[in-house]
């Protein structure tokens, strides 16, 4: 027979980019890190993983040609290409103790490669913005399309963490957990060790810091601690970047008030419902109004230019809580990951509120994943960005 012509990555990407991900549910992630073994994961994930790369290559192929000619978004499309012709040999390899060993290899070295993704991505959109200005309808493409390589990315580490923690040589961080998820996450500790590290930054840089008045209910069992399986760390990360946000918040409002009254308490109230764990941050930090409020989950909002000097001339050293940097865009897509959301409500002159929405049933928490499908491809063809209404006032 003619040998195949050597498969060619864009072959490749049409091959596995034409299958939509197969999310799994918390419930199925924690079954299968207790029963399942290390073969059925690699005969999972040497399809799976490519899948979701693939979808993520294909997508990216619909940006602005000259964003897709950035040096940075030319180094991250090459991590990609490696990732997914590295996985695709293990495409007919029988699962031997050998082949399976070698795949966790490889899920590690993934791991290390897209390790600095989001930074080189940003840079690669400076390099595109400091070329020329970007049109409306380039914008709400790119918005677009990072929520959903970024939730992709969350979702593909998540894989590769639950594979090398359950069957390879890496120890889960605490015996309890099942590779990176907790089964029986206590909210409360993650909730009071990022109000800590938060704390311990904000005294580090304004000398001063608002305390912590932690509130909690639990309506399905009221002795009982609040848990639910979740991912730890998805956890910390929300909670440390809304902290900061309303720490800063509340200290520099305070700051401009002129009075020194004690800074008034960040205050949490944390309920565990039969659907819902709803997690409440309120600041008094003044707020922010309506005509802001949209832009604050954008990427790139605030990482414009910042002032010439990092050092803000009141405080030592850089601003650690400076701007908002992709910590709001990509704390939201870490609760909506499983099914779950994040909200920022304010009152401009007053303070803002935060509700993380938290899934307190396993198998109602199942991955929510974006598919490279034909209505995808319309938002990026059709330039539905065109407002159809009159321009705000
Ligand atoms: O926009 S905010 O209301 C705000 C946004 C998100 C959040 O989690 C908490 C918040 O409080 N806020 C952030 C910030 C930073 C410096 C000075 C003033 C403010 C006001």
């Amino acid at each position: 027979f003619l040998r195949l012509p050597q498969q060619s990555l864009a072959h490749l990407i049409d091959h596995y980019a034409k299958y939509p991900p197969t999310g799994l549910t918390m419930k199925r992630i924690v079954e299968f890190a207790r029963e399942g073994d290390a073969k059925q994961s690699y005969l999972f994930l040497r399809n799976e993983l490519p899948v979701r790369l693939a979808s993520m290559m294909k997508e990216m192929g619909h940006l602005p040609p000259r964003l897709l000619e950035m040096p940075s978004v030319k180094t991250v499309n090459g991590w990609y290409g490696t990732s997914l012709t590295e996985l695709h040999t293990f495409k007919e390899l029988p699962a031997t103790g050998d082949s399976v060993k070698k795949f966790t290899e490889v899920l590690q070295n993934i791991r290390k490669r897209h390790s600095t993704v989001i930074e080189t991505l940003a840079q690669g959109y400076m390099e595109f913005s400091d070329q020329a200005a970007i049109k409306e309808y380039e914008e709400s493409q790119i918005q677009y399309f990072l929520n959903r390589f970024y939730l992709s990315r969350i979702s593909i580490r998540l894989l590769i963490y639950q594979h090398t923690m359950c069957f390879g040589e890496e120890v889960p961080i605490h015996p309890t957990h099942l590779g990176f998820v907790d089964p029986n996450c206590l909210v409360e500790e993650i909730i009071k060790d990022a109000f800590e590290n938060a704390q311990f930054l904000c005294e580090g840089y304004y000398l001063t810091a608002p305390p912590l008045e932690l509130r909690k209910i639990n309506a399905v069992n009221a002795e009982e601690p609040i848990a639910i399986a979740y991912v730890p760390s998805h956890l910390y990360h929300i909670m440390f970047e809304l902290f900061k946000n309303s720490m800063r918040a509340t200290v520099e409002h305070a700051e401009s008030k002129k009075i020194s009254t004690p800074l008034p308490p960040v205050v949490v109230d944390v309920v565990k419902a039969k659907e819902d764990l709803t997690i409440r941050i309120s600041d008094r930090g003044g707020g922010i109004p309506r005509s802001k409020a949209d832009k604050i989950f954008r990427y790139m909002y605030s990482t414009a230019p910042r002032p010439v000097s990092l050092v803000d001339s009141q405080h030592s050293g850089p601003t650690p809580l400076a701007g908002f940097g992709y910590g709001l865009p990509i704390s939201r897509l870490y609760a909506r990951y499983f099914n779950g959301d994040l909200e920022i409500h304010s009152i401009d002159g007053y303070g803002t509120d935060a509700y993380i929405y938290l899934q307190a049933v396993e198998d109602q928490a199942s991955e929510w994943l974006p598919i490279c499908n034909r209505a995808a491809y319309e938002y990026y063809v059709s330039r539905k960005y065109q407002s159809d209404w009159t321009k705000k006032k």
